[in-house]
């Protein structure tokens, strides 16, 4: 297993050309939120905003349409139930993030089915929060899209059958090849599972354990994998970063609130970038 820490993300985010515009910068789209859990979709936006993704737009039910306008301007929003609209953001997007705060009713699992069959080879799919408990319990066919999924131990039990005593690698490994996707299992010393390697992640703390510190882990992931080409550089610097900035800030805070990392996304994004490409 190889360790994450932070001579390994040193360098892993591209510096910004000068000739360069928004539509360089990948477009996502984010789907969630329903009408208790608005909260986790903001979040989730908020972080891929501050990752600095190109464009971004949240399908959410229209009980958040205020809220987000108002707490994330940058974002543009649509109605999570208007079909055609959804149809044409899933075909211009080159990322989607599923799942927070999304609800687990049968026309939640008709959405994933709909996100699942639509997208093509050249898009990235993650996966979070209650779409991998729909999955779980509901197995659709794969998405021909690059997919991450990104659960806790109780979602990972859901989705692989294992129990969290019999999460060891080695088992992890072996659901990782069924499901042919990225797996970042979290917990203390988050593990991330691809089909060459399995990564330790060596930051983060109890801090970081309250309600929505995994949607704001989802959207930075999205705006990660929206901006670099090298889509294993990007799961691994937006989990360590994520911890990172948790670490930073539990140095002189009890718990560290998602919304004090959002902020501070950009700047210690900018603590790791290089000119040269370094390759993992
Ligand atoms: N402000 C909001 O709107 C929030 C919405 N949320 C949404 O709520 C939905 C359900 O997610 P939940 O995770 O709460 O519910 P789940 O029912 O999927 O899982 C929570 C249970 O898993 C257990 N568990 C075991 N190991 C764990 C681990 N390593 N990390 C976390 N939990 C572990 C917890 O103790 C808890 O009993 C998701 O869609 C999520 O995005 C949450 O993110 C909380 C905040
Ligand atoms: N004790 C801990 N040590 C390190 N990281 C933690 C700890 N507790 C929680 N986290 C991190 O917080 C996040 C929690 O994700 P999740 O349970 O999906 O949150 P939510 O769904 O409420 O947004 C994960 O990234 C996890 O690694
Ligand atoms: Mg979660």
């Amino acid at each position: 297993m190889h360790l994450l820490e932070k001579k390994i993300v040193q360098g892993l985010l591209p510096k910004r050309q000068a000739y360069s515009h928004k539509g360089d910068y990948g477009r996502v789209l984010l789907i969630g939120g329903n009408e208790q859990m608005g909260g986790a979709i903001i979040l989730a936006a908020s972080a891929t905003v501050a990752s600095g993704a190109g464009l971004v737009t949240v399908a959410t039910h229209s009980c958040n349409h205020a809220a987000l306008h108002a707490r994330l301007p940058e974002a543009m929003v649509l109605d999570i139930k208007d079909q055609a609209q959804l149809m044409a953001a899933l075909q211009a997007t080159d990322v989607v993030v599923v799942g927070p705060g999304l609800g687990r009713t049968g026309a939640d699992l008709l959405l994933l089915s709909t996100i699942c069959s639509s997208l093509t080879a050249e898009q990235s799919l993650i996966i979070d929060g209650d779409a991998i408990t729909l999955l779980a319990e509901n197995p659709l066919p794969q998405s021909k899209a690059f997919t991450v999924y990104t659960p806790h131990e109780k979602e990972w039990e859901r989705l692989s059958g294992l129990p969290i005593d019999k999460q060891t690698v080695k088992n992890n490994q072996a659901s990782q090849e069924q499901l042919n996707s990225v797996i970042v299992l979290k917990k203390h010393l988050t593990e991330i599972y691809f089909p060459q390697d399995v990564w330790q992640n060596q930051s983060g703390t109890a801090a970081m354990a309250t309600g929505g510190m995994g949607d704001t882990l989802a959207g930075m992931l999205g705006g990660f994998l929206a901006q670099m080409h090298n889509k294993k550089s990007a799961i691994l610097a937006a989990v360590f970063l994520h911890s990172h900035i948790s670490d930073l800030i539990a140095e002189t805070s009890y718990v560290t609130l998602p919304s004090e990392i959002i902020k501070r996304i950009p700047k210690a994004m900018k603590e790791f970038e290089s000119t040269l490409e370094v390759v993992l």
